[in-house]
């Protein structure tokens, strides 16, 4: 890739083992940038076998990883994330390239993503252990805590750096290795953070990485008895697949899946406030982000005015093309699938009453581009109510009362993220605990930080990423009860 400063940045294999390679078939998988349907790259098409190498090779290089102290991890883990830093621009040029962000918000990721390996590197060293006074005189009880061991990951492409590192960085900070499945439409960003990892320090067989079959690559982890933890960011669809996979071997699991957002706007919030929270909730990655606002649930004494603030907004800050100009918002969508998706939303909605306010059709770009759309009065029997929408679709339903709607803001099988402006304490205070969904943005539409657990309820997942939390996903509890005779 001719625009890298680094060129070696741009790997275009596998990694297993510390050691670059193409897949035993020789298959390749070609690499559409989205903004202009070119083939940007090609990446080997890894399966079974090669996957069961990683896992050896992760195995084999457990004991070695985990004997290290903490300290000794995380130095290596502050100085991948010190080359993240260091090659920001060329990891988010990547980034656009292989995935559609725009490169300042490809950038903006780069700098998330390597706030999760300073995040873990601390934690490392917190990994505290407890003391039990025991029921007879004569014992001690200790917990310790100790790696799960090999982890399989798969991947998603919406944040093809940041998700990586949340799962890598916290599981090698616990003392496990790893085996990474990227998404097929964004390899790159793995490859280029694989590279970084070796010159990081990271020991062979602790970090691999293996672009392939997704079905095949998945069964080769949850049939293998040496990989102990299973973790997933991508569709509920494929994460219940998963979880029942990993039942073979009794595999502990975490999951980040689905959302469908509901912003709720009561006629006592800040408008200005809210319609600026909305532009950051709904339009983040062109709305393709799991905690982006699916929902609009507007009070109906206050629904005109807010959708008029919202509109002159969307018009005036949001511009949309190929995510390398300088002054562009709003990239492509990934793929047809996704405008498909967002046009089917849009005229389902319209046919069943919506009002239509803006956009409403693929932009006039061609290709992967979709308008920022706003649509009012939308209702219950609407597709976009019930399902996840991924893309620049704005749908404003009504609500009269607090109950009312709770009662529409919980009316789905998913319970990731939500949000809500008021001003009234008491009202969020009621409104926080009535909300079923594991993370609850109060007056503002951003919520994604390192410090704190990231995840959901229902069918939006299992676990927490991030926080302190996200590293107790990768160790295992150890009770030992010492007789001293
Ligand atoms: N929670 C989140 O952050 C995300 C949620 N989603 C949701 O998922 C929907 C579909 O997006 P999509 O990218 O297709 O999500 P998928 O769940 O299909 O893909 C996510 C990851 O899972 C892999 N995968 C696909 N099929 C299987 C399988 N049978 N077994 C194991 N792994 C598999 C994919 O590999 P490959 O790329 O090779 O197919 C990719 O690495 C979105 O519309 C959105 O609703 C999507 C992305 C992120
Ligand atoms: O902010 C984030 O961490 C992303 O929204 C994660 S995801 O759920 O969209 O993949």
């Amino acid at each position: 890739m001719e625009a890298l400063k680094e060129t070696q940045l741009y790997c275009p294999f596998a990694y297993i083992d510390g050691s670059w390679v193409a897949a035993d078939s020789g298959e390749q998988i070609e690499v559409v940038n989205p903004a202009t349907g070119e083939v940007f790259g090609t990446v080997p098409r890894l399966g079974r076998a090669e996957t069961e190498r990683a896992i050896a090779a992760a195995d084999a290089a457990l004991v070695g990883w985990r004997s290290l102290t903490a300290q000794e991890r995380a130095d290596i883990l502050m100085k991948w994330h010190d080359l993240m830093f260091e090659h920001q621009d060329d990891l988010a040029r990547i980034m656009t390239h292989e995935q559609g962000k725009p490169l300042k918000e490809a950038a903006g990721e780069i700098a998330y993503a390597a706030s999760f390996l300073r995040w873990f590197a601390e934690e490392a060293r917190r990994v505290y252990g407890e003391t039990i006074p025991a029921a007879k005189p004569n014992q001690r009880i200790v917990i310790t805590k100790q790696p799960v061991g090999v982890v399989g990951a798969i991947t998603p492409w919406n944040f093809p750096a940041a998700m990586i590192t949340r799962k890598a960085g916290a599981a090698l900070a616990a003392g496990c290795t790893i085996v990474i499945k990227p998404a097929s439409q964004t390899p790159f960003s793995a490859t280029a953070m694989a590279l970084l990892a070796e010159r990081a320090g990271v020991p062979r067989g602790v970090f691999n990485v293996v672009p392939g079959r997704a079905s095949e690559i998945a069964s080769a982890m949850t049939e293998s008895p040496l990989v102990r933890k299973i973790t997933f960011t991508g569709s509920t669809e494929v994460g219940r697949q998963l979880m029942s996979q990993a039942s073979r071997h009794i595999q502990k699991i975490s999951l980040e899946l689905g959302g469908n957002a509901p912003f709720i706007v009561f006629e006592d919030a800040d408008l200005d406030a809210a319609v600026e929270g909305a532009m950051a909730a709904k339009f983040r990655n062109a709305g393709q982000t799991c905690i982006c606002t699916n929902r609009f649930l507007v009070q109906s004494s206050v629904i005109n005015a807010f959708c008029e603030k919202l509109a002159v907004a969307m018009n005036s800050e949001l511009k949309v093309g190929d995510g390398t100009e300088p002054d562009i918002n709003i990239g492509p969508l990934i793929d047809d699938k996704a405008v498909a998706k967002v046009s089917e939303h849009v005229h389902d909605a319209v046919d069943k009453g919506a009002e239509l306010l803006l956009g409403g059709n693929p932009h006039p770009l061609g290709g992967n581009f979709f308008t920022p759309t706003l649509i009012s009065f939308a209702n219950a029997d609407m597709k976009v109510a019930q399902e996840e929408t991924f893309g620049p679709l704005a749908a404003v339903f009504p609500f009269e009362d607090e109950e009312d709607a709770v009662q529409m803001a919980n009316d789905t099988e998913y319970g990731l993220a939500s949000y809500f402006y008021s001003r009234d304490l008491g009202r969020v205070w009621r409104v926080a605990d009535a909300l079923e969904y594991g993370m609850v943005g109060i007056n503002t539409g951003l919520i994604s930080n390192t410090t704190a657990p990231f995840g959901g309820v229902k069918a939006s997942g299992l676990g927490r990423e991030g926080g302190h939390q996200g590293i107790e996903e990768f160790l295992e509890t150890k009770y030992l009860c010492i007789d001293l005779g």
